[in-house]
């Protein structure tokens, strides 16, 4: 069945909330049910005081996981450069790092907003419906706005109408933000959770997608690194221990600016 999809005319594209909340509720019922099955985030608990952040790191990675890992496991591959992270082919999925309070007010974040208005308007709701708690290690797809514009308007204009062609991933890495952001401890703790849950929606999206609608490139800044105050190899460590299995996501550029 045809997956259900943003479709806004260029008439609404900036004007109209009310008319925009209307419209993404395909989309957000679509990415609640998708919600509604995701798995606990089992978050490890904050460590105690004396611990540092590579100590919490070392709870998530691999090597310290209980039970062997079979050599033969593919991992998340990590492919780094740089450029213009919104500069991307339509069906790109782009992943930031979120907090769970329904602001995208700085950082690469306010850029996502500035954007994508739609999906800010689903992340804001999801965050609305959900317990920061509970979205704390979980992640949000949100499928592409104005597709039927894109394929029908003569007058399409980048970079508005080519961006919103892309998917927008929201990682819920700290619960809050500013002084209140989590510590780099439980962001990391959070990290490889919250990427697997978005793994997992991308998998039941195109699952369930026609070819064309699928998720394509699949491209990230360097999250946590900026307003989260996580050393970028940190973060980078705990996605490279994420193991892949047939159909999933494999590779990540991370597109940082030059
Ligand atoms: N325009 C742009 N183009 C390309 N790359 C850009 C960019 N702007 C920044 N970067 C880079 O993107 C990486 C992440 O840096 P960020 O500080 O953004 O994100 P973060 O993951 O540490 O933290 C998330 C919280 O920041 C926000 O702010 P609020 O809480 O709303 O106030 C959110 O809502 C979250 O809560 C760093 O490499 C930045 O150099």
């Amino acid at each position: 069945m045809r997956q259900s999809t943003l479709r806004f005319g260029r008439e609404d594209s900036k004007s109209n909330i009310a008319a925009k909340r209307k419209a993404t509720d395909d989309s957000h019922a679509q990415t609640k049910r998708v919600k509604s099955t995701t798995t606990s985030n089992a978050i490890p608990p904050e460590p105690q005081r004396s611990s540092t952040a590579t100590t919490a790191t070392q709870v998530i990675t691999p090597e310290s996981s209980p039970g062997p890992t079979p050599s033969s496991a593919r991992k998340l591959q990590i492919q780094e450069e740089h450029g213009d992270i919104f500069a991307a082919p339509p069906r790109t999925l782009i992943i930031h790092a979120c907090n769970c309070q329904g602001s995208w007010g700085a950082g690469i974040a306010k850029a996502f907003k500035d954007r994508y208005p739609a999906a800010y308007l689903v992340y804001s709701d999801h965050c609305d419906d959900n317990d920061p708690d509970a979205l704390f290690g979980t992640a949000l797809l949100i499928p592409p706005a104005m597709k039927v514009s894109l394929k029908s308007s003569q007058n399409c204009q980048a970079p508005d109408d080519y961006a919103q062609s892309q998917f927008v991933g929201c990682l819920f890495t700290s619960r809050s933000m500013g002084r209140k952001k989590d510590s780099p401890a439980r962001i990391l703790a959070a990290t490889g959770p919250a990427m697997e849950d978005l793994f997992r929606q991308v998998r039941e999206w195109n699952a369930k997608a026609e070819a064309s609608d699928r998720v394509g490139e699949v491209r990230m800044c360097e999250i946590n690194s900026g307003l989260f105050n996580v050393p970028w190899k940190k973060t980078r460590a705990v996605l490279e221990g994420i193991e892949v299995g047939d159909g999933d996501v494999e590779v990540i550029k991370v597109v940082s600016r030059e």
